[in-house]
Order: C-alpha cells, then structure tokens, then sequence
C-alpha cells in the first residue's frame, strides 16, 4: 500500500521549517520544500524583483513533484496550497500565528519593512487558510495556531499520530 502525502503551508515565519523538521525525525518521512525543490531543479524561471524571489516555473515543477508524491509518505511544505492537484494530499496544515509575533519574526529574519507588512497582512486576511478551504475537502484541512513551543510540540504531536495510523 502506498502511503498519503501531506501538505503543511502558511505564511512565511509561521513555523512550517520548525514543524517538518521535527516531523521528519519524529517519523522519518521525507520532507520536501517545494521552494527549494524548485530551485534545486531548475523550476524558477524569473526573479520578481519587487518581492526579491524567485517566480516559479509551474508546469515543469508539477510535473517533477507528481513523480515525488506518487511514492507516497512525503510532507511537503509551501507557503500555498492552491498549485497542488488535490489528489496529492490526505491531509493539509495551515499553521497560523498572531499578527505582532509574525511580525517580531518577519523582522528578526531581516525582511525589509514592505515584505513584512504585506505577509502580516497576508496573515490577518487569512488568505492561505481561505485557500486550503477552498481547495480542499473540509475534512483534510486542519488550521492550528502555531505561535509557542508549545503550540509547536502539540502540532508535531497531532500529526506524528495521524503518520502513525496510516
Ligand atoms: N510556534 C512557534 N513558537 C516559537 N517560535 C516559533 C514558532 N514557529 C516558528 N518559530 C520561529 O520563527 C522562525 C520562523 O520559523 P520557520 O519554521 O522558519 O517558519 P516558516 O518555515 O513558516 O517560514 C524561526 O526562528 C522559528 O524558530
């Protein structure tokens, strides 16, 4: 039986390195940063100059993660959730994290003021958790506040037992 997949996503900052590193010890499942795959693989196919990032070269990049998830037992991590057949996934974390925490983080990490400002903006719209509703079966979709360590242990927790019953 091949295993599922599952998709941990949100705004940058909120946790989702901290998280699937964790889970990637916790239950030795792969993890893949579709960011970082996609640089890894020659799927950015301009710079945003505004933004300073990466635009990614999406068809290509769908195509090499489908042949990824057909082995089943990955956690992917990507700010969005949207770009992703919906058949890939089993179960999809938003994590979400107060405004002024975001921001101390955002800050800390040496975002400049706009790049700061739009993704606390992009976090109190709740865009991303809007997203995975709306492309997800409700069922699949988990939202959980990720702004302690303790918020952190509980998560990884959640979803080592989930991992552990599949
Ligand atoms: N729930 C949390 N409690 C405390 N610190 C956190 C929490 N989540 C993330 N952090 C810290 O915030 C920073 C950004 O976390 P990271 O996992 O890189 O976020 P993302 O991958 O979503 O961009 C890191 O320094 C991390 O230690």
């Amino acid at each position: 039986m091949v295993l599922p997949n599952i998709l941990i996503c949100g705004t940058p900052g909120v946790g989702k390195s901290t998280v699937v590193e964790q889970l990637v010890e916790a239950t030795g499942w792969k993890s893949i940063n579709v960011g970082q795959f996609a640089k890894d693989h020659g799927h950015i196919c301009e710079q945003d100059e505004e933004r300073n990032c990466g635009i990614l070269d999406e068809d290509p990049l769908l195509d090499d993660l489908e042949e990824v998830q057909k082995n089943g037992g990955n956690i992917f991590e990507f700010h969005g959730s949207e770009m992703f057949p919906e058949r890939w996934f089993s179960l999809v974390v938003v994590l979400k994290t107060d405004n002024k925490i975001l921001y101390e983080r955002l800050e800390k990490r040496g975002y400049t003021d706009a790049k700061i400002q739009e993704n606390v903006s992009c976090e109190i719209m709740q865009v991303l958790e809007a997203e995975a509703r709306q492309n997800y079966k409700p069922e699949v979709v988990e939202v959980v506040d990720s702004n302690t360590i303790e918020d952190i242990d509980n998560i990884v927790s959640v979803i080592t037992n989930w991992i552990n019953q599949q």
